[in-house]
């Protein structure tokens, strides 16, 4: 029996938590091809436009919204993809439509013209026009009918974890009573943990910890999942497949031009997506042609590289991804391959894509106090750029993942001394040091020397690697989100690892309980100054560091100064990347007055013994604003309000400080400036949240000295 799709998913509104940001794909699985004016009202999704054998055509895929949410098409996450003419069977064609709508290989697709009526999916499909775009509906096999998918779930607040519970049950089930498992239910189950990725990845950025309770059975963040090996195996399979689906088809003009801008939304983007924008690049530099790769070999390399990213809060495949994007954004931006070589280009882009492999989310520092087997092999050089670096070389060294195979013995050795250079600049404790040898050469560049040129790379690497506040709002913010949880993850490690050390001498009946007392300190957010004397970083310490802090101290000692010295060769940077980030740095200083402003009120309010009421509901919206990564975490990109969408410059906060903290209905405020709706769930898990430690806020110069000095 075949019905119309209702899983659940589509029939609910959005959870709580979710609060998708405008322009974010809408996850729900009902695909509809719709026409242009209705999907810019109303959702967001992929455009297909094809030539099947000698026919053109072309098919608009939409992701129907969440019931009530409407949302703002990102313009760049319309995928044009052209089928090749070349795949001209029937069931290439169905595949690859199947493809683009994720549907099932037990799904019936049916396509109709602007009539309604019915249309074979053929080779022969009758050339269309914008105006004239097909409907594609995915219509369902019906899970219920087997009692899978039972009716209570349908309609009720999403669980997706439920699911997944039945989905692991039934596993278990079918393997005792089969041994083998069907297709149609890896599809499903493929599914199911594709949506469970999506929704973590809107849950973290909403508050941490908070999306858990907010959206009952969300999983926890991504980066919290204790996968099983065989798990993981068996999702990188999944990408796998997916990827290999996608590079049947070719990526549309528009993403690809989409793809060379600064303002570029990974968020919009899943794994096996970014893989074939990574291959994109790769081709649209001419690096296939000239350098003679084979493209299944780059297939297979790409997949290797994803597969040696760890699931780490910041140091991941994504990051791996916006490094390489801003690199390729710059290599157009300021044409290099007017002054650079062709290897060249393959060297940046490559060192971009392996800068980071097998980051176990530890900084240097971490390695190096911990003395970890990275700092014993590399003597405490650089040991996480040098670890990247070998991890690279390791996969090259596999032929059907060698993308270099074809490179003569003086090729391989230029670009094995540039990817080198360039891994390993990436240390921050090399940061003065290259950027002063950068800009002693600036008065006389010359592209014809070799050692301008690789102390070019080396910046621009940099470049690349911390560029994410020259992005919009809605895209940095997250990252900052993932990068101060990984900062938080290694302050617990080193917690643990210092109370490992100063209980050595003890037994183990007396150690043991004196580290749950650590962690249990740890976890309730108390005073972090006790353990004063530890190798604690204090930009860690969710005391002493605020977002605004942080970056304030960051773009102004780090990013600035970096940016501006390359500018200088490169004018064309200054509206692109440079301007943005100056906007960051007004809008985190504007934040940073705000909290300030707060802070002293909630203080002369203490102080003049107006602590309970009012001045109660006000403290605890200082300290969620104010407060450790818990708070700081979310803000931002989950309810969209961003510097500005589809600008890339940023805006400053629109709500005015005093409004932050006369109206506690309109507070949390985002670290936008703009009203977070937590809703009454949200204020009740805040509740849970509070310290009874005042807020201290670093001043900037102290998160600069972090920075600066950090891993070194
Ligand atoms: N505070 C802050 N630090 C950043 C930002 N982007 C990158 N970094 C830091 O810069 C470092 C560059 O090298 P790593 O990738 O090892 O780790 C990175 C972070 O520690 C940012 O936006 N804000
Ligand atoms: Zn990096």
């Amino acid at each position: 029996m075949v019905s119309a799709r209702t899983c659940p998913i589509s029939s609910l509104s959005a959870p709580a938590s979710a609060s998708y940001c405008p322009g974010r794909r809408p996850y729900g699985p009902n695909i509809v091809l719709i026409s242009a004016p209705e999907r810019n009202n109303t959702t967001a999704g992929l455009d297909w436009a094809g030539n099947v054998g000698g026919e053109k055509f072309r098919v608009d895929i939409a992701w129907e919204t969440f019931s009530g949410a409407v949302f703002k098409t990102a313009p760049h996450r319309v995928l044009n993809l052209v089928l090749d003419a070349v795949e001209s069977a029937i069931k290439e064609i169905s595949e690859t439509f199947r493809a683009a709508a994720e549907a099932g290989s037990s799904d019936i697709l049916k396509l109709y013209n602007t009539r309604k009526n019915l249309v074979n999916i053929s080779p022969h499909l009758p050339e269309n026009t914008p105006s004239t775009r097909y409907r594609l509906e995915v219509v369902a096999a019906d899970y219920n009918k087997n009692g899978f998918l039972s009716s209570n779930i349908v309609g009720q607040q999403l669980d997706v974890n439920a699911i997944d519970q039945r989905l692991s049950a039934l596993e278990k089930k079918v393997h005792i009573d089969n041994g083998e498992m069907p297709e149609s239910f890896h599809e499903l189950k493929s599914k199911v943990d594709n949506f469970k990725e999506k929704l973590e990845n809107v849950a973290h950025l909403s508050w941490l910890g908070l999306s858990k309770d907010l959206s009952i059975g969300m999983s926890q963040p991504f980066w919290h999942k204790k996968s099983s090996p065989r798990k993981i195996e068996t999702h990188h399979k999944r990408v796998y497949e997916r990827f290999m689906k996608f590079t049947k088809v070719h990526v549309s003009e528009e993403v690809r031009l989409e793809l060379r801008k600064q303002s570029f939304d990974n968020w919009q983007w899943d794994d096996p997506e970014m893989l074939i924008l990574l291959r994109q690049m790769y081709i649209d530099l001419g690096l296939i042609s000239k350098l003679n790769i084979d493209i299944n070999v780059l297939h297979e390399w790409l997949y290797e590289v994803y597969r040696n990213y760890n699931i780490v809060p910041f140091h991941n495949f994504k990051h791996c991804f916006m490094v390489a994007q801003m690199m390729y954004g710059l290599t157009w931006l300021i044409d290099l391959p007017s002054k650079l070589d062709t290897l060249e280009i393959f060297t940046l882009l490559t060192s971009a894509i392996c800068h980071d492999l097998d980051h176990p989310g530890y900084n240097n520092a971490y390695q190096i106090n911990a003395k970890t087997e990275l700092a014993l092999r590399y003597n405490d050089i650089s040991p996480l750029e040098n670890h990247h670096c070998a991890v690279a070389f390791d996969i090259l060294k596999k032929d059907k993942c060698n993308i270099t195979l074809d490179f003569s013995r003086d090729e391989f050795k230029r670009f094995r001394d540039g990817m080198i250079r360039c891994i390993l600049a990436t240390d921050m404790a090399k940061h003065n040091e290259i950027l002063n040898t950068f800009k002693s050469v600036i008065p006389h560049f010359d592209f014809t020397d070799k050692e301008h040129k690789s102390v070019l790379m080396m910046v621009l690497m940099k470049v690349s690697d911390i560029s994410n506040e020259a992005r919009p709002l809605s895209v940095a913010m997250p990252w900052l989100d993932c990068l101060l949880t990984e900062f938080f993850n290694q302050l617990m490690m080193v917690l643990i690892k210092v109370a490992d050390i100063s209980n050595e001498a003890r037994p183990m009946a007396v150690a043991e309980p004196w580290l749950d007392c650590l962690l249990q300190e740890f976890f309730n957010q108390s005073d972090l100054e006790k353990l004063e004397g530890l190798p604690v970083a204090p930009f860690m310490d969710r005391e002493k560091v605020s977002k605004s802090s942080s970056q304030i101290g960051f773009i102004k000692f780090v990013l600035l100064p970096l940016f501006e010295t390359v500018g200088k060769l490169f004018p064309q940077l200054e509206n692109a990347i440079i301007e943005p980030v100056r906007d960051a740095l007004a809008y985190y200083t504007e934040m940073q007055r705000a909290l300030e402003e707060e802070k002293a009120r909630k203080d002369s309010l203490q102080e003049t013994g107006d602590s309970a009421g009012q001045g109660e509901k006000n403290g605890l919206i200082s300290e969620i604003v104010t407060s450790g990564p818990n708070s700081n975490m979310s803000a931002g990109h989950s309810d969209g309000g961003a510097r500005d969408e589809n600008s890339p410059q940023h805006q400053l906060p629109s709500t005015s400080p005093s409004s932050i903290s006369s109206s506690p209905v309109m507070a949390p405020t985002d670290s936008l400036g703009k009203p977070r709706h937590l809703g009454s769930q949200g204020l009740m898990k805040a509740g849970s949240l509070r310290r009874s430690s005042t807020t201290q806020l670093s001043s900037t110069k102290q998160s600069h000295d972090v920075k600066a000095s950090s891993p070194s």
